[in-house]
């Protein structure tokens, strides 16, 4: 429904989106995401309307729409800001895109009234923003976007100025938005976990390109280099310098400087001999009897949640993060051994493109 084909963007000399490709379905809910700066904000604001598109084609439902001012694409977009007007009422600010298209008052009252039953707010509509706690205001601008029944709704990282558990309450909200309306969404955050709870198709961004888009879970277990498989997950997956050699056919053994060798199944002999990094993630780091296990290492910080217990061993160059099961007793300056799951190491060459990924 939405296509985005090499489309590029300078701001003067400077190319801030470098050539990108991305498909978002009919009714999908996708989210861009990525590290400050690397132009998911442009790249929305471009297909807002907002802001010129220098190359490439934004196609919306088979139509060109590069040159298609704002007003008319039938798109609306909610801001991080909310940018409410302060002065009028809720119901006001719900219906304002309805007066201004001269809807009569019945007809625009009618509308705001289903559109606040959706998001909760029937008993806030006389109320001013002011006296609106921060995810009432929230719901109020999305009222604003969707009362223009937009085929497709943009999202400016909507949540990034509520707290944490009110994030979690409208997380579920905008996913239950999402099933009602049925209408496809583009949000943006830099927050993976706002990406990988809400998200049906995830779109990763680094400086200007797309590192890799699929569905989360794919993103998560297959990730196509070093900068996804370290930007989805938290904690984040440990990626550690080897060096490979062969010894047996359909195999690689790697050896780390602080000690861990382990022999990885390589089938295709896909693996470069020499430099490499491995990728395992803390949940596949397994503590084992004293002595045995793959290496050991001391443990430096010991994080408890409860539930797990996040230990970082190892040294200042080369800390590694291991996830554990329940509230350990491990105190800092212990020696632990550990075990890496075989199936679930990556393996990624020095441009940090994987070279073999975790076994399904
Ligand atoms: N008007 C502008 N003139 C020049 N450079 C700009 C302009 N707007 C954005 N940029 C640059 O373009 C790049 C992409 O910016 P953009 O706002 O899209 O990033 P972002 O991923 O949304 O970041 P953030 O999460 O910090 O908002 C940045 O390097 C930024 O400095």
């Amino acid at each position: 429904m939405i296509n985005l084909r090499n489309v590029r963007k300078f701001y003067g000399a400077l190319e801030v989106i470098k050539g990108v490709d991305i498909t978002v379905e009919d009714g999908e809910f996708a989210v861009f995401v990525g590290p400050s700066g690397c132009g998911k904000s442009t790249l929305l604001r471009m297909i807002a309307g907002l802001e010129g598109i220098d190359e490439g084609d934004l196609v919306l439902n088979g139509q060109r729409i590069n040159d298609v001012p704002p007003d008319k694409r039938g798109i609306a977009m909610v801001f991080q800001s909310y940018a409410l007007y302060p002065h009028m009422t809720v119901a006001e600010n719900i219906g304002f895109s309805l007066s201004l298209k001269k809807v009569p008052e019945a007809e625009i009252k009618k509308q705001v009234e289903g559109v606040a039953e959706i998001l909760q707010l029937t008993d806030y509509l006389s109320r001013k923003p002011g006296a609106l706690s921060g995810g009432q205001r929230q719901r109020v601008a999305i009222g604003r976007a969707i009362i223009k029944k937009p085929s497709l709704i943009l999202f400016d990282e909507p949540l990034s100025n509520l707290d944490s558990a009110l994030r979690v309450q409208m997380r579920a909200e905008l996913q239950r938005l999402h099933r009602e309306l049925k209408a496809t969404v583009v949000y943006v955050t830099h927050d993976q976990v706002e990406a990988m709870t809400m998200a049906d198709r995830i779109v990763v961004l680094n400086k200007g390109v797309v590192a890799q888009q699929g569905a989360p879970m794919e993103l998560y277990h297959q990730p196509e280099n070093e900068f996804v498989a370290t930007f989805i997950g938290s904690p984040k997956m440990n990626v550690l310098p080897m060096t490979a050699t062969r010894r047996d056919a359909g195999k690689v053994h790697l050896e780390s400087p602080f000690g861990l060798a382990i022999d990885l199944s390589d089938d295709n002999g896909t693996v470069p001999q020499g430099e490499a990094k491995l990728g395992i993630r803390p949940e596949h780091l397994k503590l084992a009897q004293q002595g045995q296990g793959d290496f050991s290492a001391e443990v430096v910080i010991v994080e408890r949640l409860g539930v797990e217990t996040y230990l970082t061993v190892g040294s200042q160059q080369q800390p590694i993060v291991v996830r554990a099961e329940g509230d350990m007793t491990i105190r800092p300056g212990d020696r632990v051994s550990l075990t890496a799951e075989r199936a679930a190491c990556h393996l990624f060459d020095s441009a940090g493109r994987v070279v073999r990924s975790a076994q399904a």
